[in-house]
């Protein structure tokens, strides 16, 4: 497991570093420093060749501190360096402050007056490197006083990403303005236009939740994560083993740092998901079918069973024992036409809610799923007698439409159900948290998306699994995991209709196989994210359970 941390959770690392007397204030400040001035030569090596021209941007706090840091180690590779404060000197924390009277040993610094940032620095300016230290992890209230400054750095950025010769733009551990628990932009109503985007961030020890949520990973260009010898990002032996793809860990500057034990897991932690965490729960052990469960999934009306069909189709290359497709009577031939390894059951009787009911007297069925292409008003049918049989239960789709309308059903909801709502859902289901992250950021930090997460699972009184790029598994008790399929991870080929019901199905079949709901949500979501990225693009939802098998090869 590696730990994603909040501003406050990264402050008391720090402080507990600099209790214990293992590391100095000043001597973190230095090694952030450094690792951003060789996070910048690993990614431009060109820059590294001979020495260029660059601007700092220092803010007030501990984030300016660093940009002294960058400026003063640049300077000494020879580079030509312009710096400039927002603030006032005598107002610097004291490693900030001592960082600021080094470098003016060594060169002049500015006060940031906008008006000379209308433009400047820009594509024929001669400046390689803008290293933006204004604001960090300290942010708490809107930054907005530097309009000019943030559209040259917007458009810098925009002009680099796009391969030109303008200045690179650099953040130190988040492009200023960026709230680092919920990667929003504080205070701003059209954040992406007038925001000080980046082509590289620079983060300290471990990635914060803004880098990874929301707007974080389009504002910071590229994550690089720097060890600053704060001890262990990762579980132990976890690192050997796997590290989560989609940032970058780079080494302590000078080898430093090490492997020390860290602080353990904590409830309030948000877990990135891991390889190795994933091959153990996939990992099949030997038995027969009924080892492995049984999953249930309910199908649509005639015409309607394809989104059953998929999830199916997930469910068994999961590696449910057994999988069952449980359709109304006039779908049958439908249905039979369309499947082999997957069992077909019609809802044969008075009604299809009895059918069901008598179906699930087999105890052997552990795993249900409701929800993809099932119809809203058979779903509001099918769901008391689903629920009353307190299985581990998937509801998807139409069932968490039905859930939305209905509070007698959702008071039914228990500790084995798992929903999985993509945002319109989860505003359905949940209005008024959906309204609270919808509002405007103000103060930081800001309501993220990890807390509305967490909020409708302790509501719901089960796990929930909210949809995105930036998928959040929140578990009642607030245990928390971030699925990002950002940076190098990205998958863009997942917006596919379909893709939703075989991630239902993945789901489905390993609650079959025993995982309890959370870790069968952090481990679907993964490997829905690298099927998807193991087909690439052209990818439609078919694919899907087809490269499960590449995946879990590759696993091992
Ligand atoms: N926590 C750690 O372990 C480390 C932190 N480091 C750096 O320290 C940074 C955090 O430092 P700070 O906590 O001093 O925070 P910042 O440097 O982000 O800035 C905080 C200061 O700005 C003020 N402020 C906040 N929002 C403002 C606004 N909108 N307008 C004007 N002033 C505002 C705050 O009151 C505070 O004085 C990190 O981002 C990182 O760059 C590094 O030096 C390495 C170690
Ligand atoms: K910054």
């Amino acid at each position: 497991m590696t730990e994603i941390l909040t501003s406050a959770q990264m402050r008391a690392i720090e402080a507990a570093a600099i209790a214990s007397g293992r590391v100095t204030g000043l001597e973190l400040m230095e090694r952030a420093g450094q690792g951003v001035v060789e996070a910048v030569f690993a990614e431009w090596p060109a820059l590294a060749a001979a020495p260029h021209r660059a601007v700092v941007l220092c803010g007030p706090g501990s984030n300016g501190g660093d940009g002294f840091v960058v400026a003063r180690l640049l300077k000494g590779w020879g580079w030509e360096v312009e710096v400039f404060l927002y603030g006032e000197p005598g107002k610097l924390p004291p490693d900030a402050r001592v960082n600021y009277e080094r470098w003016c040993g060594m060169g002049a610094v500015l006060p940031l007056d906008d008006e000379r940032f209308d433009g400047w620095p820009n594509a024929a300016s001669g400046h390689a490197v803008i290293v933006d230290a204004i604001f960090g992890t300290g942010l708490v209230r809107p930054y907005r006083a530097h309009r000019h400054l943030a559209m040259t750095l917007n458009s810098c950025q925009s002009l680099s990403r796009k391969g030109g010769p303008s200045p690179k733009v650099v953040a130190v551990d988040l492009p200023s303005g960026l709230c680092s628990n919920s990667g929003r932009w504080l205070g701003d109503d059209q954040p992406l236009d007038f925001a000080p985007l980046a082509n590289l961030t620079v983060s300290f020890h471990a990635p914060k939740l803004g880098h990874l949520l929301a707007d974080g990973p389009v504002s910071c260009g590229r994550l690089v994560v720097a060890d600053i010898g704060l001890g262990q990002r990762l579980a132990p032996g976890a690192e050997a083993r796997a590290r989560p793809a989609g940032w970058a860990f780079a080494p302590a500057p000078g080898g430093r740092g090490g492997r020390e034990p860290g602080l353990p897991p904590r409830q309030d932690t948000v877990e990135a998901i891991a390889q190795a965490s994933v091959a153990q729960s996939v990992a099949k052990a030997a038995g027969h079918k009924y080892t492995h469960g049984h999953a249930l999934i309910l199908s649509g009306a005639v015409g309607r069973g394809g989104a059953a069909r998929l999830a199916a189709r997930g469910a068994l290359r999961i590696g449910a024992g057994l999988v069952t497709v449980a359709c109304p009577p006039s779908a049958l031939i439908e249905n039979a036409a369309r499947l082999d390894a997957i069992m077909l059951r019609p809802l044969r009787g008075e009604s299809e809610a009895e059918a069901l009911a008598t179906l699930l007297e087999d105890a052997r069925i552990n795993a249900l799923c409701l929800g993809p292409g099932l119809g809203v008003e058979r779903a509001r049918e099918l769901l008391p007698v689903a629920l009353a049989a307190k299985r581990a239960t998937v509801l998807d789709a139409d069932a968490l439409t039905a859930l939305a309308g209905d509070p007698a059903l959702f008071a039914l909801l228990h500790a084995s159900c798992l929903l999985t709502p993509h945002a319109g859902e989860f505003a359905r289901l949940f209005p008024d948290i959906a309204a609270k992250l919808a509002a405007p950021a103000t103060t930081g930090p800001a309501y993220s998306k990890v807390d509305a997460t967490r909020e409708a699972a302790a509501r719901a009184g089960c796990t929930v699994l909210l949809k995105g790029p930036d998928t959040v598994i929140a578990a009642p008790s607030g245990r928390a995991a971030l699925n990002a399929a950002v940076y190098d991870r990205a998958a863009p080929w997942l917006a596919t209709a379909g893709a939703g019901d075989v991630l239902a199905g993945i789901l489905t079949g390993l609650l079959a196989r025993g995982l309890e709901p959370f870790s069968a949500a952090s481990t679907a979501a993964w490997l829905h994210v690298e099927a998807a990225r193991s087909f690439g693009p052209g990818l439609i939802a078919e694919d899907l359970p087809e490269q499960l098998p590449a995946v879990l090869r590759n696993l091992s």
